[in-house]
């Protein structure tokens, strides 16, 4: 419901948009808008941050930028949290700083997500720890590089196996505990997983890859009635440490912040959303418009980059 009225949202600001260009707005649009917003508005599902306490989470990726956000938010809440990287000492401080903050209990393990033995450790340990697993938060990725795509094969091979052939691994091995606890599984995504943006073709092709295998997943899940929730979460540019180091000076505006990122994320798998888009504007509408004006899309997102900036390595 919370998804329809969200896409009604879209839809009206994209309305306001082209109709705001011919001068029909006050006309036709005005009233329709405001229905649509009234619905919207009573239409919300209410999050509330006891929806976690307690429940026993899995983070990839916690050792920074937005995963490590979202360790702390599930601390805030009171949730058990299990969180991996490859630097320890950075999951150390997270690990402590989650206990400051009121998780329930905090752990991490470390290791890289290229081997698929430690993805499906990672899953074992939260089954020693805690006996179940109530969400699963995939959201690691592996060095992405913003440039021309190089016909480097063996980049896209091994960026596969750790932004998408872990992502299963895990949910592989995950499914059993959250078929019993009627869990979640929150998969980090991006724009670049849904359009065509230039600069990011292997890290694009990992993350499309993980639209059509949750996607259909989810599908396999309704039709056996299993209750165990897909959300694929859509960002736009967010404002990490490693993202602005990569892109700052390409792109025309900041990244959204990754405190307030992190919240959406955990909201949208708590409210067992089908897909969050974050920053919602920036996100959504491109969404809205790409099969209507693909052409016109792609203009929008060359337009959106400093695209001069970009020199072939
Ligand atoms: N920032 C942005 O603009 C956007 C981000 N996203 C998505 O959000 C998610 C988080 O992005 P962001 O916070 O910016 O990323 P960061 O680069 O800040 O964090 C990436 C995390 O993954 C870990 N990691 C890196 N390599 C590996 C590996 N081989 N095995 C296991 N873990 C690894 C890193 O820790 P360590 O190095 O210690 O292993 C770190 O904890 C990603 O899925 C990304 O695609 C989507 C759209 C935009
Ligand atoms: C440049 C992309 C945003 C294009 C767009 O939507 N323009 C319209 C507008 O902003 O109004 C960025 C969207 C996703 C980003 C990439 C991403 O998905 C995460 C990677 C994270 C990594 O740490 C750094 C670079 C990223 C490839 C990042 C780069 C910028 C985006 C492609």
């Amino acid at each position: 419901m919370l998804l329809w009225s969200s896409d009604l949202q879209g839809l009206s600001l994209l309305c306001l948009f082209f109709c705001s260009r011919m001068g029909l707005l006050l006309k036709i649009l005005v009233p329709f808008v405001g229905l649509v917003l009234a619905f919207c508005f009573y239409s919300k599902e209410d999050f509330k941050p006891e929806m976690l306490k307690g429940k026993r989470v899995i983070v990839t990726g916690a050792s920074t930028g937005i995963g490590e956000q979202m360790a702390y938010h599930l601390a805030r809440m009171g949730a058990h949290v299990l969180i991996t990287a490859r630097t320890e000492a950075k999951l150390q401080k997270v690990v402590t700083r989650c206990l400051e903050l009121g998780a329930a209990s905090a752990h991490y393990m470390n290791g890289s997500m290229e081997d698929m033995a430690l993805a499906e450790d990672v899953v074992k340990e939260a089954k020693q720890l805690w006996g179940g697993l109530d969400m699963l938060i995939l959201n690691h990725i592996g060095y992405t590089y913003f440039n021309y795509f190089d016909g480097d094969v063996e980049h896209i091979r091994k960026l596969l196996e750790i932004n998408f052939l872990s992502y299963v691994a895990m949910t592989v091995s995950a499914l059993p505990m959250l078929k019993e606890s009627g869990g979640s599984i929150l998969v980090v995504s991006s724009t670049a997983g849904k359009i065509g943006i230039p600069f990011v073709a292997p890290y694009s092709a990992t993350k499309f890859a993980l639209d059509g295998f949750f996607s259909s997943l989810r599908q396999e899940l309704i039709i056996e009635n299993i209750n165990v929730s897909i959300t694929l979460c859509i960002l736009g540019h967010i404002a990490t440490e490693t993202a602005e180091k990569t892109v700052s000076h390409v792109m025309q505006k900041p990244g959204a912040p990754k405190k307030e990122c992190a919240l959406e994320i955990i909201k949208s798998g708590a409210l067992r959303k089908r897909e969050l888009y974050y920053p919602y504007t920036t996100v959504r509408i491109p969404l809205l418009i790409r099969d209507w004006t693909p052409e016109f899309l792609d203009s929008l997102i060359r337009n959106s980059l400093n695209v001069e900036k970009v020199k072939r390595s």
